[in-house]
């Protein structure tokens, strides 16, 4: 009988981590629009929450970076010349556009693809599909890059199927496992999947939020399900409710997160909350299993505080004894709603009996607090031999990593350093090394 484990693989982040207000309905993003940030911090604060859990025998990888600026998309609008003439007139002519071209979002990766792992798919083989991100300019450009990290990693066939996104287009806004969470009683038997939608494209009397987008439709959902091969009565769609995307929910990940029996949620995740419950129970029925719901009440954390904290934007992770911790952002123990309801959790007797906390305050400002930062793989052990080990976290990439951000990474950009020609020559060096790091001599397209 094999056995298996979760992966998180944590987004390492890139060099030209910055502020630019991209991503309307996400509140942090909005709120420190044009803010110096600073990447050297940014990354180093990532990997020392990578280390960390390693060091807790979690089963912990990296995905890398991504090239920035993205010339593909300057050049394709009608910015043209050397490198250096292209970020002076866009800086001039399209501030905005050039923050896309620079934006260093692959970071989140839980946005990165969709994963099943190989025991609930029809071939027996763990499927990936990437997100196409198509909501957002500076997101829809990930899944080139992602595609290719992904085949470079996962490119053993046998074990698994890399699908490249859906096709870009509001009907399948696809957002990845931000928008998916895998129930199971153990990583190596079938697991229920489910998939939470915004909207529905061809249903005009599906509810919908009406001031913020809803990224992800049920019919892009769907499309993964089917190219990875799901059984119907284990896989479960689900709406999200729509006046909680309207309050900055902008991914099911921001309100609700599950771990092997557990869904940890917010009274207010979902349209219909008995219905969901009731339909995931009778999918886990059909596994043996039961589900464990921990629902938090608006009238303990009001939803604007869990946007606020990130509570749910957290890792449930199992641990060796067969309890679970909760791996929060530092935000969550500075709001004394949820600091205190986070007490009373650890305290409850319940599946989560510690809690973890990170200080993730770089990437928080954009809205991507610890499980944003991580997409996570259940593997078999025969699978996770057969991926790249190079992306593996351990004590000595550790400090391979950290010195190379040391080296590379400036302790500040504003928004008027994106003008500077400098930094897109230093990202492509540091980039460039870092492939040699990690043993990916291909990884980028230079
Ligand atoms: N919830 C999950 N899984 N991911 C969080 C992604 C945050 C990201 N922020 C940004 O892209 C902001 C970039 C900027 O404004 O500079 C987004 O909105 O897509």
């Amino acid at each position: 009988m094999s056995k298996a484990s979760e992966f998180n693989f944590d987004g390492l982040v890139g060099p030209s981590h910055n502020y630019a207000g991209l991503s309307f309905g996400n509140v942090a993003s909005f709120s420190n629009v044009k803010s110096a940030s600073n990447p050297k911090e940014a990354a180093l604060q990532g990997l020392a929450k990578m280390r960390a859990l390693a060091a807790r025998g979690f089963a912990q990888a990296m995905l890398p970076p991504h090239a920035r600026p993205n010339f593909r998309l300057l050049r394709s609008i009608g910015f043209t010349g050397s490198d250096a003439e292209v970020i002076a007139r866009a800086y001039r002519e399209a501030p905005v556009i050039l923050a896309s071209a620079y934006s260093a979002s692959p970071m989140w990766t839980a946005n990165a693809a969709t994963v099943s792992p190989s025991a609930d798919t029809a071939d027996g083989r763990a499927h990936f599909t990437v997100a196409n991100l198509n909501n957002k300019l500076h997101r829809s450009y990930e899944q080139a890059q992602t595609a290719r990290t992904l085949r470079a990693i996962f490119g053993d066939k046998r074990h698994f199927a890399v699908h490249d996104a859906l096709p870009s287009t509001p009907a399948f806004g696809d957002e990845g496992a931000a928008n998916h969470t895998r129930l199971c009683a153990s990583h190596d038997s079938p697991g229920v999947e489910m998939f939470v939608y915004g909207r529905v494209e061809f249903d005009p009397d599906a509810p919908a939020p009406r001031h913020y987008p809803a990224r992800q439709t049920l019919e892009a959902s769907q499309a993964v399900a089917r190219l990875h091969g799901l059984a119907g009565e284990r896989t479960v769609f689900v709406q999200q409710a729509p006046d909680t995307i309207d309050q900055g929910v902008f991914h099911n990940d921001v309100i609700a997160v599950g771990n092997a029996d557990v869904l940890f949620y917010h009274q207010r995740a979902f349209l219909d909350e008995q219905g969901t419950l009731h339909r995931l129970q009778r999918a886990m029925e059909v596994l043996g299993a039961e589900l464990h719901a921990v629902r938090v009440d608006a009238a303990d954390v009001p939803v604007a505080d869990a946007v606020s904290s990130y509570l749910f934007n957290s890792q449930l992770l199992s641990k060796a004894d067969g309890r679970m911790a909760l791996v929060v952002p530092q935000e969550c123990q500075e709001n004394p709603a949820v600091a205190r309801y986070l007490q009373r959790l650890a305290a409850s007797g319940g599946p989560i009996d510690e809690l973890i906390s990170f200080d993730l305050r770089q990437s928080m400002r954009n809205g991507g607090g610890p499980a944003c930062l991580r997409l996570r793989v259940a593997l078999r052990d025969q699978e996770a031999a057969a991926m790249h080990q190079g992306v593996v976290m351990t004590e000595a990439l550790h400090a391979r990593l950290a010195a190379w951000v040391g080296r590379h990474y400036r302790d500040r950009l504003s928004p008027a350093d994106l003008a500077d020609p400098a930094l897109a020559v230093e990202v492509q060096t540091a980039l460039e090394e870092l492939a040699g790091i990690l043993g990916l001599p291909g990884l980028y397209e230079f």
